[in-house]
């Protein structure tokens, strides 16, 4: 690294550095008008950090529902479960960005109307949302302290309503990806990416029920029979040209970080291929198909949310399959963009299931792709071939 670090600043919390080599601290300044830390190898320093800690306030809400019993689950037109939990992460981390970079948009999943008219649901969000805080009092007033009341919760909520597109620094936000998962009590992400010009420029994911060690082997059960006490809980991010790192979630300052990277695979027929738990996002008998005709013996790794995203990424499966189910369905921005970057700041490729790059300029949704397809850079491919052979591309 060629430029000069700046000098660590008052707001630079992190836990105490470890006798980890792998030890990075994250840069921030104290809001965006300060001076520029940009420089040709320090980009989106401040973005990230500033990902990062969102994502870990807004898990800390996450956690909170996820061991309730009654998760105050809605239905969204598309019938998927909506919870109190996506409602809440959503309001916390746009409330950050717009803290932090106000004149950037947001593309989140979630949008306040249907609260609006369940004046219950939403009374109960904001008894929720008003206590989470960090347990660092200068990282919390960082992402800009307790909203001040319901209604700006509700509007924080609405202004992830974006359309994407093309030019500008653009928020993809996923406040609880997996819902499915969340509901069952297995995997789930809070998910931010930074889109700017259409290209993914900063991830941060966190996945409160993956294990902390990034050598731990998945599989299907990894995040059953989570306990509030079980310890785990994983904070990842990714800058464009910086690599990717994993650290623990905590509730107060960040945790140092550890670089990830895939695993090599000498021999595909041993590698570990993740999919989707719900047969209606990828097709399980393609993707099934796919895996034999690579003389992949293994059973996939059946894992809900962007978690498929960083346990490749962290090495700890290989290939990442999601064959769509639906010629014409879509995929959401806010589904994939954190994890995009992740993999490939870990040395994967992400394409769709022609071996074309994602393309986030299209708006909210990923228009000009069809499935995701993702694998260490040197096997992608071979992945893309058995792919292309098995759907007749
Ligand atoms: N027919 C479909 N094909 C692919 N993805 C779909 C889908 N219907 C819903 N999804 C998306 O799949 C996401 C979950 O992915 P996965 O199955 O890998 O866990 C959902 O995110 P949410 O859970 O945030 O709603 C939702 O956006
Ligand atoms: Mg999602």
């Amino acid at each position: 690294m060629t430029t000069t670090v700046p000098s660590p600043r008052p707001y630079l919390r992190v836990l105490p550095a470890p006798v980890s080599p792998y030890y990075s601290p994250s840069f921030a300044s104290t809001s965006p008008q300060s001076a520029p830390l940009h420089t040709a190898t320090m980009s989106y320093q401040q973005e990230r950090f500033i990902a990062e800690l969102a994502v870990q306030r807004a898990s800390i809400l996450t956690q909170k529902v996820f061991f309730e019993k009654a998760k105050g689950t809605v239905s969204k037109d598309d019938k998927s479960p909506v919870t109190i939990g996506d409602f809440g992460a959503q309001a916390l981390i746009i409330q950050a960005i717009r803290k932090n970079f106000p004149n950037d948009e947001v593309v989140g999943e979630e949008e306040a109307s249907s609260l609006r008219q369940d004046k219950d649901l939403s009374a109960e969000i904001w008894r929720l949302v008003k206590d989470i805080k960090l347990d660092d009092a200068e990282s919390d007033s960082l992402l800009g302290g307790p909203l001040a009341s319901e209604e700006s919760m509700l509007d924080a909520i609405d202004q992830g309503n974006s359309p994407g597109g093309p030019k500008g620094r653009i928020w993809a936000l996923d406040p609880v990806d997996g819902t499915k998962g969340f509901l069952r009590g297995g995997q789930y992400a809070v998910c931010l990416g930074l889109i700017v010009d259409g290209d993914v420029k900063v991830g941060a994911i966190g996945t409160p029920n993956l294990p902390i060690d990034d050598t731990a082997p998945i599989d299907s059960n990894t995040g059953a029979q989570q306990s509030a006490t079980s310890g785990n809980g994983v904070l990842f991010s990714a800058v464009l040209g910086e690599g990717a790192t994993s650290r623990p979630l905590t509730s107060g300052v960040l945790a140092p970080s550890k670089p990830i990277s895939m695993r090599p695979v000498p021999d595909i027929t041993q590698a570990v291929f993740c999919e989707g738990v719900e047969a209606a996002h990828s097709s399980q008998g393609d993707n099934a198909a796919v895996a034999q005709r690579l003389g992949i013996t293994n059973a996939s790794v059946r894992l809900d949310s962007q978690a498929k995203y960083c346990s490749i990424a962290r090495g700890a499966g290989d290939i990442y399959l999601r064959l769509p189910v639906k010629k014409d369905y879509q995929e959401k921005i806010w589904d994939h963009a954190a994890g995009d970057i992740l993999v490939r700041e870990a040395g994967g490729q992400v394409t769709d299931i022609y071996g074309a790059r994602l393309d986030f300029s299209k708006g909210r949704t990923l228009a000009a792709n069809k499935g995701v397809v993702a694998a260490p850079k040197a096997i992608q491919d071979e992945v893309i071939g058995a792919v292309k052979a098995v759907l007749k591309l």
